[in-house]
C-alpha cells in the first residue's frame, strides 16, 4: 500500500513505538462529582511487545486504552498526567487534525463496541475507501487488496465481506472487520479492546494466532485489552493487571501468571479452572470489584478483598516494588513468602 508522505510522521516506517504513561488520572463526571477511573497510572509499554491489560470489569482497562488515543469522551476527561508515544510525543496534548491523522496511521485501534461501529448504510469496502481518502492513501486499489488479504487470512471471504453492509455480517465477522480496519493502514501501535469476545473458541484461537503473526511480521507494538486471562496467556509477552483504576502488577506474562506477586493477580488466577488445572481447585474471588463511587480514597484499593491485608493497607497507598523484572503495587509484596497458585 502507498501512503503519501506525512510530515508529522516522525518515527521510521517500521519502528515499533514505545509508550510511557505517566501519572495518568482520568475522571468521569457522575452525580457524586468527578470521580477517578484511573488514578495516577504509570505504565511503560515496551516497543515490539504485545502487552495485555487484564482485570475485572470496571477496573479501567478501556479507559486506559482510550487514553492512548486521547479518545476519552465526555463525561470523562484526562485530568492529569501524560501519554508519551515515540514519534508522536504526549498525545494528551494533541487535538484536531493532528490527532485525527495520528489515529489510523500511527495508532490502529479496534474498540470494544466495534461489532456495531460500522456505518449501517455503507458497504465495508466504501468505508475502507473513505478511511483511505481521509488518511491520504495514494493507491486505493492497493488498500482494497490489502484489506481483502487480511480478511481472507482471518478466515472470511474477503471480496464478499467488502461488498457487504453491517447487517449482512455476523457479530464475529464484524469483529474481524474491526481488526482489519485496525491493521490496514499499517499503524505501528495497535490497540485492540476485547478483539475476540464475539468469536467461538476455535475462531478465537485462530484470530489470536494471526494477530501474533502480523504483530511479528510488521514489527508492531500491540496492546490487547481483555478480561480473559486465557487470551492474555496465549498471545501476550507482557501483562499489566488492573484493579480499581490502578496497575497493580506488570511484567513478563510468564512470570505474572506463573508466580503472581499481587494478591489480586493470585486471586484472578485461582478463579480460572483451565489454568488451575483442576476445576474443584478454582475459587472465585470473594467480594466484588469497586465502582467509581466505592473505590477507597485512602490506602490500598484491593484491601477489602485481600487475604493479606495489614494495618498499613488502610491508610497508605501501596508503594511499587520490583520483583525481578516485574512491578507489584502491594504493601506485602516481597515482605513475606507469597501464596502459591494452589494454596
Ligand atoms: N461514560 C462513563 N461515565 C461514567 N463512568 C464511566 C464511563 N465510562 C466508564 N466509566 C466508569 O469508569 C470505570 C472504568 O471503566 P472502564 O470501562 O475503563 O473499565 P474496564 O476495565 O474496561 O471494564 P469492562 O471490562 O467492563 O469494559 C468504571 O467504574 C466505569 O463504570
Amino acid at each position: 500500500m502507498t501512503i503519501d508522505p506525512d510530515p508529522a510522521a516522525a518515527p521510521g516506517p517500521h519502528a515499533a513505538p514505545g509508550v510511557r504513561v505517566r501519572d495518568l488520572t482520568v475522571v468521569y463526571r457522575t452525580p457524586l462529582g468527578e470521580l477517578p477511573a484511573l488514578h495516577g497510572v504509570s505504565l511503560a509499554i515496551e516497543p515490539g511487545t504485545i502487552t495485555g491489560l487484564v482485570g475485572e470489569s470496571g477496573s479501567g482497562k478501556s479507559t486506559l486504552a482510550l487514553s492512548l488515543l486521547n479518545a476519552v469522551q465526555p463525561p470523562g476527561r484526562i485530568a492529569a498526567g501524560q501519554v508519551e508515544i515515540d514519534g508522536l510525543g504526549d498525545v494528551t496534548r494533541l487535538g484536531g487534525e493532528e490527532l485525527r491523522r495520528a489515529r489510523g496511521r500511527h495508532l490502529g485501534y479496534v474498540f470494544q463496541a466495534a461489532q456495531n461501529s460500522l456505518n449501517p448504510l455503507k458497504t465495508v469496502g466504501k468505508q475502507l475507501l473513505d478511511l483511505g481518502r481521509s488518511h491520504g492513501v495514494a493507491d486505493p486499489a492497493a488498500l482494497v487488496h490489502d484489506a481483502r488479504l487480511l480478511l481472507d487470512r482471518m478466515g472470511l471471504p474477503g471480496a464478499r465481506v467488502l461488498d457487504s453492509c453491517q447487517h449482512e455480517l455476523s457479530g464475529g465477522m464484524r469483529q474481524r472487520v474491526g481488526i482489519m480496519f485496525a491493521l490496514v493502514l499499517n499503524a505501528h501501535l495497535v490497540i485492540l479492546d476485547e478483539p475476540t469476545t464475539a468469536l467461538d473458541m476455535i475462531t478465537q484461537a485462530a484470530i489470536l494466532r494471526i494477530i501474533r503473526e502480523i504483530h511479528k511480521e510488521r514489527g508492531l507494538t500491540t496492546l490487547i485489552v481483555t478480561h480473559d486471562i486465557g487470551v492474555a496467556a496465549e498471545v501476550t509477552d507482557r501483562l499489566a493487571v488492573m484493579y480499581g483504576g490502578r496497575v497493580v502488577e506488570h511484567g513478563p506474562t510468564t512470570e505474572v501468571l506463573g508466580d503472581p506477586g499481587h494478591p489480586y493477580t493470585q486471586g484472578l488466577i485461582r478463579a480460572i479452572p483451565r489454568l488451575s488445572g483442576d476445576i474443584d481447585a478454582a475459587r472465585a474471588l470473594p467480594g466484588r470489584p469497586p465502582t467509581l463511587g466505592t473505590v477507597p480514597v485512602d490506602g490500598c484499593v484491593f484491601r477489602e478483598r485481600c487475604p493479606r491485608r495489614m494495618d498499613v493497607c488502610e491508610t497508605g497507598e501501596p508503594p511499587v516494588a520490583w520483583l525481578g523484572d516485574r512491578t507489584v503495587a502491594c504493601h506485602a509484596a516481597g515482605a513475606a513468602p507469597r501464596e502459591k497458585e494452589h494454596a
